[in-house]
């Protein structure tokens, strides 16, 4: 191990998220882009062709292409650099939970602050590996909002869903750009103002159930996804 892999190590277990700049080339980015665009039905104009996506009050779509047997994304899967950090943070083993593209649409609201699963037991959780296949720029919205070290801070303070908060760090990741983020830290997505994609190679520690996930930590409520429930409202 060398000093920049013990330096990767601690940052991300000091603030829950570390963030590697044109980790991905343009090209293949482009190329993903294309193909995640494609799927929701947006020409290259940026136009929907695909009517659910236009009428839909949906405002974030969610695309699980590997369980449709699309592995359209192996050189981001299989990529040795993206899975060796990935050795580095989880390192007594870990699985690929699922892959993910998430679109909103402009104009939509963003995400409300969250934790990807409740903080219950600090050894069980998702990290997030996302990837981002744009700019996302001041004109595109649609930032996202880490605050750091909430990872150790255990469940996700009560209070007005999106408001922001002292101490969180705003983040406008460009094109190529990789962020790998602890799913108990707290972050949020700043409203959209163009069509926004990213995508997200999610991880989990050797022996995490596959359903993690299935239970998102908002700031009113505990939401779960396999049912469409809320579960509990937090006041
Ligand atoms: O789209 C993003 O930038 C973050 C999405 C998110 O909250 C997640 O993948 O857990
Ligand atoms: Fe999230």
């Amino acid at each position: 191990m060398n000093m920049d892999d013990d330096k990767i190590i601690d940052e991300f277990w000091e603030n829950g998220f570390i963030i590697f700049e044109n980790f991905f080339g343009a090209s293949l980015m482009d190329e993903y882009n294309h193909k995640i665009l494609e799927h929701y039905g947006v020409n290259p104009n940026w136009e929907h062709t695909n009517e659910f996506i236009t009428k839909s009050a949906v405002e974030v779509v969610p695309w699980f292409p590997y369980r449709e047997g699309k592995r359209y994304f192996d050189r981001i899967n299989d990529d040795k650099h993206f899975n060796s950090i990935t050795d580095l943070i989880l390192r007594d083993g870990w699985e690929n939970l699922y892959c993910m593209m998430m679109f909103s649409k402009a104009g939509s609201k963003g995400q409300a602050w969250h934790q990807d699963c409740p903080p219950d037991d600090k050894e069980k959780f998702n990290l997030n590996r996302l990837v981002y296949t744009h700019d996302i720029t001041e004109e595109t919205g649609g930032e996202i909002v880490i605050f750091p070290g909430t990872h150790k801070a255990g469940i996700l303070s009560i209070g007005v869903p999106s408001e922001d908060l002292e101490g969180q760090l705003v983040f406008r990741p460009k094109k190529g750009t990789i962020i790998f983020l602890h799913g108990h830290c707290w972050h949020k997505v700043m409203p959209v103002k163009k069509d926004r994609i990213s995508s997200n190679f999610r991880a989990v520690p050797k022996g995490t159930p596959e359903d993690i996930t299935d239970i998102c930590v908002y700031r009113n409520m505990l939401y779960q996804f396999s049912t469409s429930q809320v579960l509990k409202e937090r006041k």
